[in-house]
């Protein structure tokens, strides 16, 4: 049995290039791994080729649609396994709410299996794999920092960003990340487009919060990186749900050293570099926010290698 932990993204940046002839977007985006996780634990069945799938929540249940099922089912049909897999699912970060949770449940589901039938996959033959799955999904293989374009699915691992403290707070609803990028009535790209596929950092376009987030990182400043941070589904989210301006308003008034919405939202992000006032200030936003029924939780940013040193436990 294999437990493996999968954790939440955020995305320090995110600017939208475009809409593409396929229907994506092009995106460039500075992704970032936090130790919120959820748990998947993986074995395999020898004397059935079922995949049995158990836990998950009322918004991703243990059925045919969940993504850590269709990894499975992607594996045993990709590896022409004979087997089985039995999975039990603990979901702790809240569904469509802009931090990929069921997209790393899917890259920790196929990292398991990877390993359980000895399948030899490198990373770059399970993010190729996973990409059919969605574009999130990649980057939840490697984790850490990294610069994400294409349509989210091409990488390129940066150096650790900071470590650094996120209050997260997920709002009573979701936001159908389709939707929000549908809203943005984006201007169409040219088919093919003027970019290579899997752009480096010297291919990104030089305007943007990507640029700036990559300059910010090589000068190691926590300010400088602060400051460069931004997201272009904020203005589709935000006014849609006005209560999201507010509740960056109040991280902000309870001390954060910035606020922001991760990927499509709605959640919404409050930075600091202090683990005390990071508790300090998401208990009073809880406290204050009670009848809200928002969820309000507390992370800090997770390197690569600590990100793939996140397989627990391993037996049998
Ligand atoms: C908002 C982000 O989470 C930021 O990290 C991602 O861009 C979304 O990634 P995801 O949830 O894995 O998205 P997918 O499952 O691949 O796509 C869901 C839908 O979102 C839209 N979509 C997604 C990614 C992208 N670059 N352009 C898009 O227009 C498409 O309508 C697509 O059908
Ligand atoms: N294991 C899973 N966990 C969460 N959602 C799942 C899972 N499997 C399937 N889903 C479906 O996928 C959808 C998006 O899930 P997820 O929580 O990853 O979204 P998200 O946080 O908005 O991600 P993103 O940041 O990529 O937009 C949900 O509406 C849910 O029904």
């Amino acid at each position: 049995m294999l437990r493996m932990q999968a954790p939440a993204k955020i995305n320090l940046t995110l600017d939208v290039l475009g809409r593409r002839a396929d229907g994506y977007h092009q995106v460039v985006m500075v992704m970032q791994t936090v130790d919120l996780v959820d748990v998947v634990m993986v074995s395999v069945n020898r004397n059935h080729q079922t995949i049995l799938l158990q836990g998950g929540s009322e918004e991703a249940p243990p059925d045919q649609t969940n993504l850590v099922y269709r990894t499975a089912a992607l594996v045993q049909e990709q590896a022409q396994l004979p087997y089985g897999v039995e999975i039990e699912l603990d979901k702790q970060i809240p569904v469509a709410a802009g931090l990929a949770g069921g997209s790393s449940d899917a890259a920790a589901t196929m990292k398991a299996l990877n390993r359980l039938f000895s399948l030899g996959w490198d990373d770059k033959k399970m993010e190729s794999l996973l990409a059919r799955l969605g574009s999130d999904i990649p980057f939840l293989v490697r984790g850490g920092t990294a610069l994400a374009t294409g349509r989210g699915e091409a990488l390129h691992s940066l150096p650790a960003a900071l470590d650094f403290w996120v209050i997260l707070v997920k709002p009573p609803f979701g936001a159908s990340t389709p939707q929000v990028y549908k809203a943005l009535n984006a201007k169409s790209l040219p088919d093919p487009l003027p970019w290579p596929e899997e752009m480096t950092p010297e291919d990104i376009p030089e305007e943007g919060y990507s640029a700036n987030m990559l300059k910010a990182l090589r000068t190691g400043s926590y300010q400088a990186v602060l400051d460069a941070m931004g997201n272009d589904l904020e203005k589709v989210t935000l006014e849609w749900f006005p209560e999201l301006k507010l509740l960056k308003e109040k991280l902000l008034r309870l001390g954060c050293d910035r606020a922001m919405m991760s990927g499509s939202g709605p959640t919404i992000l409050g930075f600091t570099d202090e683990e005390a006032k990071a508790r300090s200030i998401a208990e009073i936003l809880a406290k204050e926010t009670q009848t809200l029924n928002y969820r309000v939780m507390v992370a800090r940013t997770l390197g690569r290698e600590e990100a793939d040193e996140w397989i627990v436990d391993c037996c049998r």
